[in-house]
């Protein structure tokens, strides 16, 4: 079993999952840590079957939320068949050389399963932020997405880090310390 440090992040949608896993990679090196998307190869198979840009799939952007609940559905029926399908995908690509991996956007406990079970040192962070906040960011609720499994089949897990992300950059900055700190401790 490697040894690497897997960090699972996940959060509902506009939390703020990639801006801050982006911030960690930044603090961490490039090198040292490298960013593995799940949703990165559900976009790239399912552009790819319906003819859609898969660079516009990967930003915050109208396009994605467009297509996000068919690409829900799309990717609910390949976990079906298997549910490590996405996860093996994204651990093929990763940097075997970085130290850190950072999972960016897992939503489901399958995926919290998949990497306690391939990894000795793994933790669970889930950034949080208000709804209010999130409105401000652009979210709008849509049914079937934000009352389906891809944004609620974690809200109950047992995450061992919450790290809260309302814009206060200096509340930010003290989590990022004992993050980094935790991580320096495994
Ligand atoms: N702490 C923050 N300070 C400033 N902007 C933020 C912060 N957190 C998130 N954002 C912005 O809010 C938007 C949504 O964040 P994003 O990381 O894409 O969320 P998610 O990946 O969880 O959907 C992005 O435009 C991002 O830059
Ligand atoms: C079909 C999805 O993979 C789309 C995920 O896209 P992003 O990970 O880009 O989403 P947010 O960052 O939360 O906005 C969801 C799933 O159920 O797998």
């Amino acid at each position: 079993m490697s040894d690497k440090v897997i960090l699972v992040f996940s959060g509902k949608r506009k939390s703020g999952k990639d801006y801050v896993t982006g911030l960690l990679q930044e603090r961490l090196g490039k090198a040292n840590c490298d960013l593995l998307r799940l949703s990165g190869p559900l976009k790239k198979q399912f552009a790819k079957d319906h003819q859609l840009d898969y660079d516009k799939l990967l930003d915050a952007s109208e396009y994605k939320e467009k297509y996000r609940a068919a690409m829900i559905k799309w990717g609910e029926d390949m976990r079906l068949a298997n549910p490590a399908y996405f996860c093996n995908l994204a651990i093929a690509d990763a940097s075997t050389s970085a130290s850190v991996w950072v999972i960016t956007d897992a939503r489901r406990k399958t995926d919290m399963d998949y990497f306690n079970k391939h990894f000795n040192k793994v933790l669970s962070v889930r950034v949080v932020c208000d709804d209010t906040i999130r409105i401000q960011r652009g979210w709008v609720f849509t049914a079937n997405v934000d009352d389906a499994e891809s944004e609620c089949n974690l809200d109950d897990y047992a995450h061992n880090i919450i790290i809260r992300n309302d814009g206060n950059q200096h509340e930010l900055e003290m989590q990022f310390q004992s993050l980094m700190e935790r991580i320096r401790e495994m």
